[in-house]
């Protein structure tokens, strides 16, 4: 499904959460939104799940709009941090809702996923662990198999071996059938191998959409005096500068050889470290 954000604003009183962002996704694929606590990523997410609407601007997925719109919601599965469930539900049951609200809804994965978290499906959502509880939330945005599915920082208490699995397995159904996933976390080194685009955004604008390819392999870093970078950089595509004592440090799009014949100390970019850089830089 085709998500297209114009102009998208949304004010909570004097909190400007989310500020004029425009772009598009338009191909399944795993999606990284990643930015600072507070930067506008879960107010997105809400309001492209139809949660909540924008205070100007618009967003369509398939040219409709998300709010109040049963054909859209059904195809899109937010699962949040926590709260995502009833407390006095029985697992059973709010597999049993969750399957009757998705079309889609692979009732076999969901049968596989309780068992490999070991969750009983008797036991009440208010019984669970927050690991568990994280791990229902995980169940059911995969079993959903929503053309649209978002993960906001879906794994509160689930430890480092359970989290390797559900990225495994997400990876496994993405595979058998693409789907839009979009991720958010700030466990970013863990996860950044998934991704296949990456969107940052700070104080509610967007600073970097990218494949995740082109920032591992076509982006460095570059550093030396204020001269030598200003040099290198000036007829290239750059991501962003910062200086420092007389030194400056670029991160640039093009080819780590080039740089280091000029002379210039150079490194890749991971993309933990990029969403610092550029969020530290406000996109400078
Ligand atoms: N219901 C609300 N009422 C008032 N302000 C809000 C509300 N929801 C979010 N905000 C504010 O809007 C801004 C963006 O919040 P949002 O939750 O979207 O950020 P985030 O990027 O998801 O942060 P985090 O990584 O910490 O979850 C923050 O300043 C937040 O305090």
């Amino acid at each position: 499904m085709r998500i297209d954000v114009k102009n998208l604003t949304k004010r909570y009183k004097d909190k400007l959460a989310l500020d004029n962002i425009s772009f598009s996704l338009d191909e399944p694929k795993i999606y990284g939104l990643l930015g600072r606590n507070g930067a506008g990523k879960t107010t997105f997410m809400e309001i492209l799940s139809g949660h909540i609407i924008g205070s100007s601007g618009e967003i369509t997925i398939d040219d409709e709009n998300p709010f109040d719109n049963g054909r859209i919601t059904e195809s899109i599965c937010l699962i949040k941090e926590g709260n995502n469930f009833k407390k006095d539900l029985k697992v059973k049951n709010v597999l049993r809702i969750y399957s009757i609200f998705y079309p889609n809804w692979d009732n076999a994965l969901a049968d596989e996923l309780v068992k490999e978290y070991n969750l009983s499906p008797n036991a009440k959502v208010k019984t669970l662990s927050k690991g568990m509880e994280s791990a229902l939330g995980i169940i059911v945005g995969l079993a959903s198999k929503a053309p649209i599915t978002i993960f906001d920082e879906p794994y509160i208490g689930l430890d480092a071996a359970a989290r390797k699995k559900f990225y495994e397995i997400l990876l496994e159904e993405y595979e058998l059938e693409k789907r839009t996933i979009i991720f958010s976390t700030h466990l970013i080194d863990e996860v950044s191998l998934l991704f296949e685009e990456v969107l940052i955004i700070q104080d509610g604008k967007l600073v970097l959409k990218e494949e995740a390819e082109v920032l591992r392999n076509k982006t460095c870093s570059v550093s030396g005096t204020v001269q030598e970078v200003e040099d290198f950089i000036k007829d290239k595509d750059i991501i962003g500068k910062k200086q420092l004592a007389g030194m400056m440090t670029a991160y640039v799009y093009g080819d780590m050889e080039q740089a280091k014949s000029a002379g210039l100390n150079v490194e890749g970019v991971p993309i933990q470290e990029l969403m610092i850089y550029l969020t530290e830089n406000k996109g400078a």
